[in-house]
């Protein structure tokens, strides 16, 4: 589900993961691999304070690999650690819980010298809404205990999942908005479906798709839909893409908003091809 990001909801959202906050050493903040920018949430640096963090780039099935590869030199280039992840992918599971008892291991280290008893690292998960927070959950555990699309304000008494001897994460993650200052922001998290389909009409993300592609992927445009670069008027893209994929009226006019859903349905499958809509050097 989608969450509507009312300033209270803002205010409740960011008071529940400060107080989670409060429970653990780490954190593992997700971001979607194919909008690591779009995806963050502007506050959590206010947030974390001086709490570490690891990110995930989550979906990274989805996202363009070359691309995945200069985000994860971009965090480590700032001294935090980054995993690309497909959670259906076991080994990405396992290194995330291996980065993940590296890092306790450094906090424990620290008790240590402090003269704590040890005990386990503690985690938590935070991200925006739909980057897959409560399937990674599910995967760490090894069971289900979450239920995906969870939602924030249903409080529930805090429990740890046993990952590891050495390491635990806190069962509930922590849920933040994404950026929303930005209009190309809002266009890049509903094409890659974070926000909900009605906030922005469909054929209008589905433009804003196919400009995106004309300039920087002009060859899976073309393999998928035959659709040459070149073509500037966005009504003719549209009637090609209708005429070729059967998206028509009676009468046999062209149905734009069937064509726009086409569209979508084939970039969030990955049919058009593993593409990621921002790279490291877009942020100012
Ligand atoms: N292709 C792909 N899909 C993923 C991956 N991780 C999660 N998903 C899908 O992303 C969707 C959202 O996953 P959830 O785990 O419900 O996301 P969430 O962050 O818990 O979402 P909220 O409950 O809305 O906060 C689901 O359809 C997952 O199957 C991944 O690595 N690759």
């Amino acid at each position: 589900m989608t969450i509507q990001w009312f300033p209270g909801h803002m205010a409740k959202a960011k008071r529940q993961v400060e107080e989670k906050l409060k429970l653990v050493d780490f954190v593992i903040e997700l971001v979607d691999a194919r909008a690591p920018y779009s995806s963050q949430n502007p506050m959590l640096h206010q947030v974390l304070q001086q709490k570490p963090k690891m990110v995930l780039l989550m979906k990274k099935d989805l996202a363009d690999e070359n691309i995945t590869n200069k985000w994860i030199s971009w965090y480590e280039g700032q001294g935090i650690s980054a995993i690309a992840v497909n959670v259906d992918d076991k080994k990405d599971v396992q290194q995330v819980i291996q980065k993940a008892k590296d890092m306790g291991q450094e906090k424990l280290e620290r008790l240590k010298k402090k003269g704590v008893r040890p005990r386990p690292a503690r985690a938590m998960i935070i991200g925006i809404p739909n980057v897959g927070k409560s399937t990674l959950i599910n995967r760490l555990a090894q069971k289900k205990i979450t239920k995906t699309g969870d939602r924030p304000g249903v409080t529930t008494a805090q429990q740890w999942i046993k990952v590891k001897k050495d390491f635990e994460l806190l069962d509930t993650p922590g849920i933040l908005w994404p950026k929303f200052e930005e209009e190309i922001v809002g266009y890049r998290l509903a094409t890659i479906g974070t926000i909900k389909d009605n906030i922005l009409p469909i054929p209008d993300v589905a433009a804003f798709f196919i400009r995106f592609l004309q300039e920087h992927y002009p060859n899976l445009l073309n393999d998928r839909y035959g659709v040459s670069s070149d073509i500037e008027d966005m009504g003719e893209v549209f009637d090609h893409i209708g005429t070729k994929r059967g998206c028509l009226e009676s009468g046999g006019k062209i149905n734009y908003d069937k064509v726009a859903d086409v569209i979508i349905r084939d970039l969030r499958s990955a049919k058009t091809g593993r593409i990621t809509l921002e790279t490291p050097d877009m942020i100012h």
